[in-house]
């Protein structure tokens, strides 16, 4: 049996005020299955930076960590933990139940929805919006999003914080019933109150110093009984190990799928939740779907003639618009929430998540241009001499439409992970406006330097624009027009699709959640 958390000569500084200050100064400690341990300290001490570290969510100066044997980077390591993290909100537009279930299609063996709900007293309120939560409540939400997954360490971060008495009573209550099934908890708190109710489930209070980052460690009587048993049971794996000798691999073969790959069960849970929160959303109706459909209508009513081209850029322009500003916007919220750490720390791996998010932009898209052609079929009803027929050239720019926005998607997800909140709208704005200048619109014209107008024919907007014109036989005279390279220019945007994942992968690896 391995130990749950091992933790060798840890050390974390951080640069504060342009001083290096050491918060962990070579911190060993060995948490044993089944232990509840009670991690304390003054304000300031290192104990959320410990459990940063421990979720991998910060990577540490010195030293090492292993969750069952593996790395917190490992997401071997993100199946074993369940964490209640300090400080995050609930995301926007979604139920309790639905936040519950989402997090349970991350897990190959999680808990029962029900069970879930029920063991964290959320019965009468899991049809409410998360975001209406009181905070009692919300405090059994994080709770029931750290034990779905039916992880082996629980760690809890001043879980009760500004909970009454009473609720911190039924905290601690459900805590006990899940420690029942001798799973190991690391819990943070400064309540005295909480203290008297843990005390007598405490194996271990570790204490962490603010003088010299060092840990102090008290060993409670349930303590011993425990590692009487850890020491006998490896005896006893020791002595089983040399008599088979495949012993070891056997226990390796429990999780032989890597929970880092990309997941379908994960990835339908995923793109469900991402439906229904744009569906919810009002301006997603009106901006998106409003729009295709007033698009399809008033071009149809007053110059028929020019459907194809008027349709083409307008709903170019538009989905293009819709993807940029919603993925962004969205990412940004959650990155706000707190709710990117809380994903951070589950086996949800990032193609899973990417994947999700570009399957929900690409359903919005058609039916945008779907709406778009089915309010310009409706429009002509309502004309005499009406010209629209069901032609293959809308298949073919609705194809072109949804599928060559992808790449600027998946920008977009790249800028909300470099740009903080504030700055965000700022650089999708500078976003668009460059999108629109090298779109082909020959406003490059303008540009009097030759090199710039080169630039513009590698970027993946030029290459869009000149499907877009290609389908839908834009002709503007020395404004706007087919160059006749489709097969060029669908080459260069699935290359931009590739640069642009590559872009996202990296962003999304680099950021650091620990704030
Ligand atoms: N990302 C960061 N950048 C710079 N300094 C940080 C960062 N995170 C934490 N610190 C500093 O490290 C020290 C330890 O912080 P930490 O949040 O780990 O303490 P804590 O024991 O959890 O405190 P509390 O009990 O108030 O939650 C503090 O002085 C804090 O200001």
């Amino acid at each position: 049996m391995k130990t749950a958390i091992q933790i060798r000569d840890l050390s974390k500084s951080y640069v504060i005020n342009k001083q290096s200050q050491k918060v962990l100064d070579k911190i060993n400690l060995d948490i044993l299955p089944g232990e509840f341990i009670l991690l304390r300290g003054d304000n300031g001490s290192g104990k959320t930076t410990l459990v940063n570290l421990i979720c991998g969510l910060q990577a540490p100066d010195e030293g090492s960590i292993e969750i069952f044997g593996k790395s917190p980077k490992d997401p071997q390591a993100h199946l074993k933990l369940g964490t209640m993290l300090q400080r995050a909100k609930p995301v926007e537009g979604l139920t309790v139940k639905e936040t519950i279930r989402l997090f349970q299609s991350y897990y190959p063996q999680p808990f029962d929805l029900a069970e879930t709900i029920e063991r964290s007293r959320l019965t009468t309120k899991q049809n409410d919006y998360a975001t209406t939560l009181a905070g009692g409540q919300a405090q059994s939400l994080y709770f029931a999003l750290a034990i779905v997954g039916n992880p082996d360490i629980l760690i809890l971060d001043e879980p009760t914080n500004n909970l009454s008495s009473e609720a911190r009573q039924n905290f601690w209550k459900q805590v006990r019933e899940f420690q029942q099934q001798r799973k190991t908890i690391l819990a943070i708190s400064h309540s005295e109150q909480d203290c008297d109710e843990i005390a007598y489930l405490v194996t271990r209070e570790v204490r962490l110093s603010n003088d010299n980052g060092n840990l102090e460690i008290q060993e409670f009587p349930p303590y011993q009984a425990l590692k009487n048993d850890y020491h006998e049971f490896e005896e006893g794996a020791k002595l089983k190990s040399e008599s088979s000798a495949d012993g070891e691999n056997s226990s390796n073969l429990k999780y032989k799928s890597d929970p880092g790959s990309f997941s379908f069960k994960a990835f339908w849970g995923q793109l469900y939740v991402e439906l229904l929160q744009t569906f919810r959303k009002v301006d997603t109706i009106i901006i998106g779907l409003g729009f295709a459909i007033f698009a399809g209508f008033s071009i149809e009513q007053n110059t028929p003639d020019q459907f194809q081209s008027l349709v083409a850029a307008s709903l170019a322009a538009l989905v293009v618009f819709v993807c940029v500003s919603q993925f962004g916007v969205k990412i940004a919220s959650e990155r706000d929430r707190g709710w990117l750490k809380l994903l951070r720390i589950t086996p949800l791996s990032f193609t899973t998540y990417l994947a999700a998010k570009v399957g929900n932009f690409l359903v919005l898209a058609s039916l945008m241009t779907g709406l778009a052609f089915v309010s310009g079929w409706g429009a002509s009803q309502f004309s005499e001499n009406s010209s629209f027929i069901w032609e293959p050239w809308m298949f073919y720019l609705s194809f072109i439409l949804v599928l060559g926005v992808v790449p600027f998607a998946i920008f977009s997800f790249t800028l909300a992970y470099l740009f903080k909140t504030e700055s965000l709208n700022f650089a999708l704005l500078a976003f668009l406006a460059i999108m629109a200048l090298s779109s082909g619109l020959n406003i490059s014209r303008l540009l009097p330097q030759a090199w710039v107008r080169y630039i513009i024919l590698f970027l993946p907007t030029y290459h869009y624009g000149q499907l877009v014109a290609w389908m839908g036989e834009v002709k503007l005279e020395g404004i706007f027009r087919f160059d006749g390279y489709h097969l060029i220019h669908i080459q260069w945007l699935l290359w931009w699709t590739v640069v642009a994942g590559m872009l996202a992968r990296w962003v999304y690896r680099r950021e650091r959640l620990s704030g």
